[in-house]
């Protein structure tokens, strides 16, 4: 049998640290060799012999995280939200100095999602309008979700690509926050609702005509394939990937 991969949770005793940890525990070809939480000594990686880190932490320390396995020779595949341009720049330049050592960075584990995403930034130069829609249970912390963020960049660097004009608005009195937050020109709209996990429309709109890209995680089960390809592929793609999608072959269904 080859060698297992030794792979450390942080955030392990949150809702998606707790679901990694019993995914992990269940891959016959993955070893759990440390399950960290908050006040816990990121020094545990080092003596546990992580190979591979899984940061489902917070916005507030999943850089200092990264950055700690990185240094250590660690690769990272991290979901937690939070990365913006600078941090991504600054995770990019200490990779540089590290170059066997991988990072990915996904907004949403779920395939179903990284497909909707992708199809989204297929479909977005041919509509007039496009508007973005998040769902969430409401013990979230972060608004909008990253997989909202990363949606709208793409549909905006898509529509910019093809010469594609703003979505028409002809708003000029409004209540703050009524037409949502502005991501790279996409407005994008949050709604927090008890029962809800992680849901996500985007709305097309052309003279006459609608297309709705949704994709629904019922369950956190969802995501647990997405991280468990995410570490198995992570030694094969080393510097930094944003977006689970750079580990998946996309474009093979176009061929
Ligand atoms: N990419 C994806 O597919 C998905 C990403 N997410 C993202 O993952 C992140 C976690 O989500 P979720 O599990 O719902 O959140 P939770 O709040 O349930 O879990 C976060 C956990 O991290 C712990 N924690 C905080 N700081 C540290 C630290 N420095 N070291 C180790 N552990 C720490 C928290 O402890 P304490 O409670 O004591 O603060 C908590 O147990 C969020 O950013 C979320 O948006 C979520 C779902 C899917
Ligand atoms: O906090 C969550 O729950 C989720 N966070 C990620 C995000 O912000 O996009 C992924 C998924 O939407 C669930």
């Amino acid at each position: 049998m080859t060698e297992q991969l030794a792979v450390a949770v942080l955030g392990a005793a949150g809702r998606m640290g707790s679901e990694a940890v019993k995914a992990v525990e269940a891959a016959p070809d993955l070893k759990l060799v440390a399950a960290l939480g908050r006040g816990d000594s990121l020094d545990t990686l080092v003596s546990s012999g992580a190979q591979y880190v899984i940061d489902l932490t917070v916005p507030d320390s999943t850089e200092a995280n990264v950055r700690f396995a990185v240094e250590h020779g660690m690769h990272a595949v991290v979901g937690t939200t939070g990365w913006d341009a600078d941090r991504l720049e600054r995770l990019s330049a200490l990779l540089e100095e590290h170059p066997g050592t991988a990072v990915l960075i996904a907004p949403n584990f779920a395939l179903g999602s990284v497909l909707a995403t992708a199809f989204a930034a297929q479909a977005a130069r041919y509509f007039e309008s496009v508007e973005v829609i998040e769902l969430h249970h409401p013990d979230k912390i972060d608004a909008p979700s990253g997989t909202a963020v990363r949606t709208a960049a793409l549909i905006a660097q898509a529509r910019a690509e093809a010469g594609v004009e703003p979505s028409p608005d002809a708003t000029t009195k409004e209540v703050p926050g009524a037409r949502g937050a502005d991501i790279d020109g996409v407005r994008v709209h949050s709604v927090r609702l008890r029962g809800l996990v992680a849901h996500q429309e985007v709305l097309f709109g052309g003279a006459g005509e609608q297309l709705t890209i949704r994709h629904d995680s019922f369950d956190r089960a969802s995501f647990m394939p997405g991280v468990l390809l995410g570490v198995r592929e992570a030694a094969a793609h080393p510097g930094l990937t944003v977006g689970l999608d750079g580990y998946l072959n996309l474009s093979a269904s176009n061929s």
